[in-house]
C-alpha cells in the first residue's frame, strides 16, 4: 500500500458528480482518499491489490455503505490484474474472501462482491477476466451515480415537490453522519437530496449531526456542505432533540448501510434515536439508500450483523485520551431503526410509504 501525499484538487470525473471525489479508478490501481484524515488533509492512497483494498475499508479509510461496495469491485479487478498466471481462479476467489471480511454491517459489500462474482465465474482465461471484471466494477460506480441523481428526484417529489406546482415553501433538515459524494460513487443518498433540494432553491437550512465517535458529520458532511455553499450547521448529537423541540426542522433524512424485507433500517449509531424524536416531534423521517443496500434475505432488522469497533474509537481522537484510560466502552457502530418509525424509504426504483414486508415486496420482489 502505498500512502501518497497530496490530491493536487479534486475533480469531477463523471457527469452529475459534485467535484467531490472518494476513490479515482485508473485501470491497474484505485486511488482512495483517506478519509481519516479530512478535513485537515487531502491524502491519496494507491492500492495495487486486494488487500490493500480491504484493509482501507476494514481502517475506514474508505466508508459508507455505496463506496465500500464499489471499492471491493474495484479491489477484485486489481486482483485480476495483477494475478500471477499461474491459479488465477484461486487467487481471485481468494481475493473476494478477504474483501468480504473487511466489514459485516453494509450489505452493499456483499450485493457488489456477488455481481462481480457472476461475472468471474463467466470467464474462461484470466486475460477475459481481467477486462470483464473492470468493466462490471466501472459499471458498479458508474450506476451507483446515475442512482444517486434518480432517488433525488423521487425523494423530492415524494416531499411535495413536483414540477409545475407554483412556488414552494423551502424547508430545513437535519442529517446524521455522511451519505454524500465521499460515501457514495459521486453525489450521495440523502446527501444527494439535500444537494437537490438546494440545487431548486428549496433548502433553507441543514444541520449536521457531528456523529460520534467517528465524526463524520463534522469532518466529511460539513466539510462537503461548505465546499459548495450549501448553508450548514454543524450541532453535537444530542442538540438534535433541542432542534427538532424548537421547531426548527421539517424533514430528518439519513442514509442506510442495510434494509430488510419489513422495511427496518441500519443505519449509523444514532439513526434510531432520531426516528424516536421524528416521530414525537412529528417531523418527517426519510431513508434514502440504493436498491443495492435493501436485503430481501433477512426478515427484520434482528438478522442484520451489526459492526462493533475497537473502544479506542470512543477513548480517544488522534491519541489524546477523552476518557480514564482503559474504561470500558459500548461501541456499536450502527443501529436498527424499526420500519414503524419511517416515513419513506427513498431508491432509485422508487419509493415505499410507511414502509412494511407488504410495501418493500411491492418494489424489490
Ligand atoms: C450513503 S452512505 C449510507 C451509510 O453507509 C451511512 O449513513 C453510514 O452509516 C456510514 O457508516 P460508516 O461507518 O461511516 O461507513
Amino acid at each position: 500500500m502505498n500512502y501518497s501525499k497530496g490530491s493536487p484538487s479534486l475533480s469531477a470525473s463523471s457527469p452529475g458528480a459534485t467535484g467531490t471525489v472518494a476513490l479515482r479508478w485508473h485501470g491497474s490501481s484505485l486511488e482512495l482518499l483517506d478519509q481519516r484524515l479530512l478535513p485537515a488533509q487531502e491524502h491519496w492512497v494507491t492500492l495495487e491489490g486486494a488487500s490493500g483494498v480491504a484493509q482501507c475499508i476494514q481502517d475506514m479509510v474508505v466508508r459508507g455503505a455505496p463506496a465500500i461496495g464499489i471499492s471491493a469491485a474495484y479491489g477484485v479487478a486489481l486482483a485480476a490484474r495483477h494475478a500471477g498466471g499461474g491459479d488465477w481462479k484461486a487467487e481471485i476467489e481468494q481475493a473476494i474472501r478477504e474483501l468480504a471480511a473487511s466489514r459485516p454491517t453494509a450489505v452493499n459489500l456483499f450485493w457488489a462482491l456477488q455481481r462481480i462474482e457472476r461475472v468471474f465465474h463467466a470467464c474462461d482465461s484470466l486475460s477475459e477476466a481481467q477486462k470483464r471484471l473492470a468493466d462490471e466494477a466501472v459499471a458498479i460506480h458508474q450506476e451507483d451515480l446515475a442512482g444517486n441523481l434518480a432517488m433525488a428526484d423521487h425523494a423530492l417529489e415524494a416531499m411535495g415537490f413536483s414540477v409545475g406546482t407554483g412556488k414552494p415553501m423551502s424547508v430545513s433538515v437535519l442529517t446524521h453522519c455522511n451519505t454524500g459524494a465521499l460515501a457514495t460513487g459521486g453525489y450521495g443518498t440523502a446527501l444527494g437530496v439535500i444537494r437537490r433540494l438546494h440545487e431548486k432553491k428549496l433548502l433553507k437550512q441543514v444541520y449536521a449531526d457531528e456523529t460520534r465517535p467517528w465524526l463524520q458529520g463534522s469532518r466529511l458532511t460539513a466539510w462537503e456542505l461548505m465546499r459548495e455553499g450549501i448553508p450548514v450547521t454543524l450541532n453535537a448529537d444530542g442538540a438534535a432533540a433541542a432542534i427538532l423541540a424548537a421547531g426548527e426542522v421539517q424533514w430528518i433524512i439519513v442514509g442506510a448501510d442495510r434494509i430488510t424485507a419489513n422495511g427496518d433500517v441500519a443505519n449509523k449509531i444514532g439513526t434510531y434515536s432520531l426516528a424516536v424524536l421524528a416521530r414525537y416531534h412529528k417531523v418527517g423521517f426519510m431513508v434514502v439508500a440504493p436498491s443495492s443496500t435493501v436485503d430481501m434475505s433477512l426478515a427484520s432488522g434482528e438478522d442484520i450483523p451489526i459492526e462493533e469497533r475497537d473502544g479506542v474509537e470512543v477513548r480517544e481522537i488522534r491519541g489524546i485520551p477523552l476518557a480514564p484510560e482503559g474504561v470500558p466502552v459500548f461501541n456499536p457502530v450502527f443501529d436498527v431503526t424499526p420500519a414503524n418509525l419511517i416515513d419513506l424509504i427513498v431508491t432509485e426504483k422508487g419509493v415505499v410509504r410507511n414502509p412494511n414486508i407488504t410495501g418493500m415486496h411491492g418494489l424489490f420482489g
